[in-house]
């Protein structure tokens, strides 16, 4: 059984399309600027209006609150958004967000979101996600702005929950950082799915 499903998904912008992702399945989302990425991430997060299936290990969509959906089905898009006045306020209670891991130091919790780098904060946001514990991993561009120690270390956060079962896809301009990551990619060509490659190396 997939872990997330999508049948005849469709949009305004994207569709109609299917995907299925497995447990512990990385796939590297590919496709040119506009073709559709973020808003077959957004989707797939329940965030817009949509028509056609969808499912998380075998749960249609419309039986989950849309709140807990979007707990389990954990975007991380291109650009985050801070409302808070501290980063840590950002975190739910009583979790222990991955901040080591992503070469973080705990400080950096009292700190005004507006005050960390562009790069702290693509982190940051990627930890928050991380400490929501959800069972699909949607990330757009999750490196965009890092340099390779921090992207390395991003790419090992990943992979360790990959491990663990979670299903990630993974959207970037990159094709060697998608050739390092994904089990197998896709490509997005006007809002549709254009190739799928067997496994990468
Ligand atoms: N709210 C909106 N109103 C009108 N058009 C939109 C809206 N949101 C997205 N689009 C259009 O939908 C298309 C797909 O956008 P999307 O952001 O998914 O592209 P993408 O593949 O993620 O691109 P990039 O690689 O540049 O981030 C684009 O042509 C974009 O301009």
């Amino acid at each position: 059984m997939a872990r997330l499903n999508a049948r005849g998904l469709t949009t305004a912008r994207i569709g109609p399309l299917e995907l299925a992702l497995a447990i512990g399945e990385c796939i590297g989302l590919a496709g040119p600027s506009g073709s559709g990425k973020t808003q077959l991430l957004r989707a797939l997060a329940d965030l817009d209006a949509r028509q056609g299936a969808l499912a998380l290990d075998g749960v249609p969509a419309d039986d989950v609150e849309p709140t807990e959906w979007r707990r389990r089905v954990g975007l991380l898009p291109a650009e985050p958004v801070w409302w808070a006045e501290t980063v840590g306020a950002h975190f739910p209670l009583d979790t222990d967000p991955p901040l080591a891991a992503l070469g973080l130091n705990r400080a950096i919790l009292q700190r005004a979101p507006s005050t960390c780098s562009t790069g702290e904060r693509q982190r940051l946001a990627l930890a928050r996600l991380l400490a929501r514990d959800p069972q699909v991993l949607l990330l757009d561009e999750p490196t965009a702005n890092l340099d390779a120690a921090s992207a390395g270390r991003v790419v090992e956060c990943i992979r360790e929950r990959r491990d663990t079962g979670v299903a990630v896809l993974w959207v970037a301009h990159d094709e060697a950082e998608l050739g390092r990551v994904a089990d197998r990619r896709l490509t997005l060509v006007d809002g549709r799915v254009e190739t799928g490659e067997a496994a990468w190396s």
